[in-house]
């Protein structure tokens, strides 16, 4: 058995009974890095062990300048409960990688080809790509022993259908550069929609995920497979985002640079940091901008109003893409937490069997469409890092086999 080949077994039954075939166990480090924050994980099967982010990375009064300095708090705050990267207890690392392009559609074993084909990628996620690249090297050098799994945010969105994933441009560069919807946030919508349709009567259930974190996208699902997602080429487009514009009319660029003289990397960098939330009306915590909200400021309420218009268009397109809805999933810091970003998206929908039940919506229960409703409305929390740790798991236990 070379080194890479760690026999683990997953689980067991809820009986207790000694885990069988195709069961795993195994310790794995999940690292979720996003562009300003590194999220982390232990995980022995379906137990966390540890867990934390290290936050707004690069930003003045931060504790990291950089990912590979997160990356040396990540392992200084597991030393300290006995858990840390140098630990025998470890089976297998899985990291997020935001953007695999057409090229990994599949949990993929790290090794210095697939390290160049995600360098690669840089220039389709360059906030994200060299971030995931950080924590890989960081890990494959302290740890060149385990196994260690790139798991991608755009593989889940490889069964988009070519009427969803192309643009309308000239086809030839179209093809020849990549420029199509590859769609993020894929391990997210893999989990949500998975327990979603446990809610759905009947099955195959077709279900919606809103997403929404500080990066938010919007998927639709039917039975079990991605048909169409609102981030594209990049993580740029779709939903109103923190500090991201979303969907917008292309010329609106070119304006920007005749009549501003704005350079393509300020534009770039206007409509990917300093837009969102943040560019209406300052802030891009959703917490903030809702008090604001409550206070009556008008610059705070049409932030919230053009946020929650684009996820009610969403929501209209993707039941149309679908043709009937069984559940609409809230998911993410804003999805789970805000419920005036629930109710205000899904006002007025009732024609399509769609409402909200106040008093569960305001609990933030995990039903809160009223009994009886058509389409169910569900607030699940989501868990990127499990998703990693069991796909992770997965890689490691054919490799076994193979
Ligand atoms: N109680 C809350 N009410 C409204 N928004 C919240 C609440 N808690 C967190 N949020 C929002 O969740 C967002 C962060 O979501 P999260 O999924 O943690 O982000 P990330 O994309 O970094 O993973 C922030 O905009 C934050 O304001
Ligand atoms: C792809 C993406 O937008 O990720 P995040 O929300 O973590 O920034
Ligand atoms: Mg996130």
């Amino acid at each position: 058995m070379d080194q890479h080949q760690v026999l683990i077994f997953r689980g067991g039954d809820e009986s207790g009974a000694a885990p069988g075939k195709g069961d795993i166990v195994g310790r794995v480090l999940v690292l979720n890095a996003g562009s300003s924050s590194v999220k982390y994980q232990i995980r022995s099967g379906a137990e966390r062990l540890a867990s934390g982010t290290v936050e707004r990375i690069g930003e003045p009064g931060s504790p990291a300048a950089d990912h590979e300095a997160a990356l040396g708090i990540v392992a200084g705050e597991l030393a300290e409960r006995d858990l840390g990267f140098d630990s025998p207890e470890l089976t297998a690392i899985g990291h997020r990688v935001v953007h695999g392009g057409t090229v990994f559609t599949e949990p993929t074993p790290i090794t210095d080809e697939v390290v160049r084909g995600i360098e690669a990628l840089i220039p389709l996620a360059p906030l994200h790509n060299p971030a995931n690249l950080a924590c890989i090297e960081v890990t494959r050098r302290l740890r060149p022993d385990l196994p260690q799994v790139a798991v991608f945010d755009t593989a889940f969105h490889a069964t988009i259908p070519p009427a969803a994933s192309t643009y309308a441009i000239d086809r030839e560069t179209a093809v020849r550069l990549g420029i199509r919807r590859y769609g993020f946030h894929g391990t997210s919508h893999a989990y949500v929609s998975r327990k979603a349709a446990l809610l759905a009567a009947g099955s195959p259930a077709n279900v919606i995920v809103l997403h929404l974190g500080n990066g938010a996208s919007a998927s639709a699902v039917s039975a079990g497979r991605c048909v169409d997602t609102s981030m594209g080429m990049t993580p740029l487009e779709g939903l109103v985002m923190g500090t991201r514009s979303g969907d917008l009319d292309p010329e609106v660029i070119f304006h920007l640079s005749r009549r501003e003289g704005l350079s393509i990397d300020e534009i770039d960098r206007l409509l990917n940091r300093r837009s969102g939330m943040l560019g209406l009306c300052g802030d891009n915590d959703m917490r903030a901008v809702q008090e604001r909200v409550a206070d009556g400021d008008p610059d705070a309420e049409l932030a919230l109003s053009v946020y929650c218009h684009r996820l009610r268009k969403y929501i209209g397109a993707y039941y149309a893409v679908l043709g009937a809805v069984d559940v609409i999933a809230f998911t993410g810091g804003v999805g789970e937490n805000s419920a005036p970003v629930r109710e205000r998206a899904l006002t007025g929908l009732s024609a399509l069997g769609i409402a909200v039940d106040p008093v569960r919506n305001g609990r933030g229960e995990s039903l809160i469409s009223p009994d009886g409703a058509l389409v169910k409305v569900a607030v699940i929390p989501t868990d990127e890092e499990f998703e990693i740790a069991e796909q992770t798991l997965g890689v490691v236990e054919r490799t076994n086999l193979e």
